[in-house]
């Protein structure tokens, strides 16, 4: 497998282009976005006002022995009121609209990997696309909706206490905020510390991630080659990178926080003490001192507010950068403009019932590889002038030695990847040219492990269509002889598979995949038949099944049995993305060439142990 892929390289500063990105993922909830901002400009306006009415009260008491204190308590009550409903009305809607984007923006990005072709998954490890999908939308979702809202909150909160501090006492005001400058300079440093740990720090949790995911998929393997021990240290190594990073992380938080803090003492000591000063020469009230004391301490939460938030957006930058470049990724294979007209012009109820939706023939006579080349990675040629017709009806075998290029060839015929050079043209038309779903909605494939979901038998038959009825479904099984077997389970086809089917044997799997195709009856087959040794039994049934299916259609076969070779109509005998014969069984052997020596190597001793197990016991 390749290395995991590079994270990308990001500027060090805050991107606000990429946040301008991000953010308009949250236009769609205008219908929240505007209460949480009112909220936000509400709760700073209030926090700002309960100085003024203390700096009010004490001016009005001073030196006063009879005391109204009913408008104070009024005012106090009316704040408290109109902050409460702000912070209700604030924590309804960040939530709500948390919620939303994250759903959005994780439904995006799953739309987007459905839509992806196979190539962009070829070196991008399961783990890494879970992250995205998983914590790293979360975490754009929850800084919109919090963070923003914080932020607005903040900068208003801040706005408003620095025009009061220089309007009340220019002098004394300037000298508070200038402790500004100092606290913004060490954020930024500290923010851009943080923002490269906290990067590192994704970076070890995508690798941890895709490291379980990997060892969960191959656990059996790695148990059969006992290499648990070396799994375990690789795992440990990864895992004490993260502990070091995510420390160095916690660090940097620890001294930053402090020093902020502290700062804000000074900015209320100085306060104090020039404000005492002007206090006792009668040029400010004692209410407004106070106000300023009040406000000095009060001054710092918001800016402290902010440079979380901005190192927050700075931390989540990859993140969205990552999410934001998924979305934008353009899948490669895809309908292109001319047949995205056409469907918008033919997808319609009047349509002839023998047109696909783009307009051309719906029944698919033919498939011909025309001159294909074909390339995973430039410069590595895997087929070269790749030549082949087949038409409805017939069955295709493909075999040859391991890495001659029969996978590739199937994959190029249900469209997974495109031909470098050549054509595939169906029913003599390119591929390219024709509905991508459409082609892809007439293919069954049934791999060497086939693949069931958890539930029932019936529901993993059904998967082939989802409208199909009890009776339609039970049918597809008798015609590739499951019913039998699936009948002699416990809960006959109310069974339970188990994850990924690992209930069943791989015959039995393999048996249900069929009744799957057949049920969803694809116009092409294609098939990459198990190696894993099957009982005779369940072979025989395999075989009658698969007999069933290829009826009728256009069938593609990586054959591992000699059975499905024998009854093939055509077997290609592939080496190094060439055919190098091509032919019935009894023409090939006829001719005593490449396919007779693989058969006689290969397949003659499969025989043998095929009769050998039929010979009755004690013989
Ligand atoms: N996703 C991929 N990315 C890069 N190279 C690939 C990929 N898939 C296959 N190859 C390479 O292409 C060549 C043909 O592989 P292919 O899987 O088509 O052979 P095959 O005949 O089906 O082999 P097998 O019988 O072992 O499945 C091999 O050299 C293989 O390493």
């Amino acid at each position: 497998m390749k290395d995991e892929p590079q994270e990308d390289v990001f500027s060090e500063r805050l991107d606000l282009s990429l946040w301008s990105r991000v953010f308009r993922h949250a236009l769609p909830h205008r219908r929240l976005l505007v209460p949480l901002a009112v909220a936000a400009v509400v709760i700073a306006l209030c926090d700002a006002s309960f100085a003024l009415v203390t700096r009010w009260a004490v001016d009005s008491v001073a030196g006063k022995t009879e005391i109204n204190l009913w408008p104070f308590i009024l005012v106090y009550t009316g704040l408290t009121l109109a902050l409460s409903i702000g912070v209700w009305v604030f924590i309804n809607s960040a939530g709500g609209l948390s919620n939303n984007m994250s759903h959005d923006i994780r439904a995006a990005c799953f739309k987007r990997l459905q839509e992806l072709e196979f190539a962009y998954f070829d070196y991008r490890p399961t783990g890494w696309l879970i992250s995205r999908l998983t914590s790293d939308c979360d975490k754009l979702a929850r800084i919109i909706a919090w963070g923003s809202l914080d932020l607005v909150w903040a900068v208003c909160l801040v706005l408003v206490i620095s025009v009061v501090l220089v309007v009340m006492q220019p002098v004394l005001g300037l000298l508070v905020l200038s402790v500004v400058p100092p606290l913004i300079f060490i954020s930024a440093i500290f923010q851009k510390k943080m923002l490269l740990s906290s990067r590192e720090t994704r970076k070890f949790n995508s690798m941890i991630t895709a490291s379980f995911a990997e060892s969960l998929q191959g656990l059996r393997t790695t148990k059969s080659l006992v290499r648990e021990e070396d799994n375990l240290r690789e795992f440990q190594n990864l895992s004490s990178q993260m502990y070091e990073v995510s420390i160095r992380n916690a660090l940097q938080s620890a001294v930053y926080i402090p020093i902020v803090l502290t700062l804000g003492s000074v900015a209320a000591g100085i306060a104090l003490w020039r404000g005492g000063v002007v206090v006792l020469d009668g040029s400010l009230s004692l209410g407004t001192l106070v106000a300023f004391i009040f406000y000095a301490g009060q001054f710092f939460n918001p800016i402290n507010q902010i440079a979380q938030v901005l190192v927050q957006m700075q931390g989540a930058q990859a993140a969205g950068e990552r999410v934001l470049s998924l979305l934008a990724t353009v899948p490669t294979i895809r309908d292109s403009e001319a047949v995205r007209a056409r469907l918008a012009e033919w997808d319609r109820p009047d349509r002839a019932a023998d047109l696909a939706p783009d307009g051309d023939a719906r029944d698919i006579e033919s498939i011909t590889f025309e001159n294909v080349d074909f390339s995973y990675e430039t410069g590595e040629p895997v087929l070269k002038d790749f030549n082949l017709e087949v038409q409805s009806g017939q069955t295709i075998a493909l075999v040859g030695a391991s890495g001659g290029g029969k996978s590739t060839i199937v994959n190029l015929a249900a469209r997974f990847y495109e031909p470098t050079g050549g054509r595939i043209l169906v029913n003599g038309r390119d591929l390219k040219d024709r509905s991508l779903e459409w082609y892809q909605s007439n293919l069954g494939i049934v791999l060497q492990g086939p693949h069931l979901f958890s539930g029932s038998v019936r529901e993993n038959i059904r998967y082939g269509r989802l409208d199909a009825s009890d009776d339609e479904v039970e049918m597809a099984a008798r015609s590739v002889n499951a019913d039998g077997f699936i009948r002699a389970l416990e809960n006959g086809y109310d069974t339970d598979v188990g994850e990924g089917g690992n209930r069943l044997s791989t015959g039995q799997k393999q048996l249900i995949s069929f009744a799957r195709a057949l049920l969803a009856d694809p116009r092409i087959f294609i098939m990459d038949e198990a190696t894993s040794s099957i009982d005779t039994e369940t072979e025989q049934l395999i075989q009658q099944g698969l007999q069933a299916i290829f009826r009728g259609r256009i069938s593609f076969v990586i054959a591992h049995r000699l059975s499905t070779i024998r009854t093939a109509d055509r077997i290609l005998v592939i080496e190094k993305g060439r055919i190098l014969e091509s032919g019935t069984h009894q023409a090939l052997m006829a001719a005593q060439g490449h396919y007779y020596a693989l058969y006689t190597r290969q397949f003659q001793s499969e025989q043998a142990d095929s009769l050998l197990e039929r010979l009755p016991v004690g013989s």
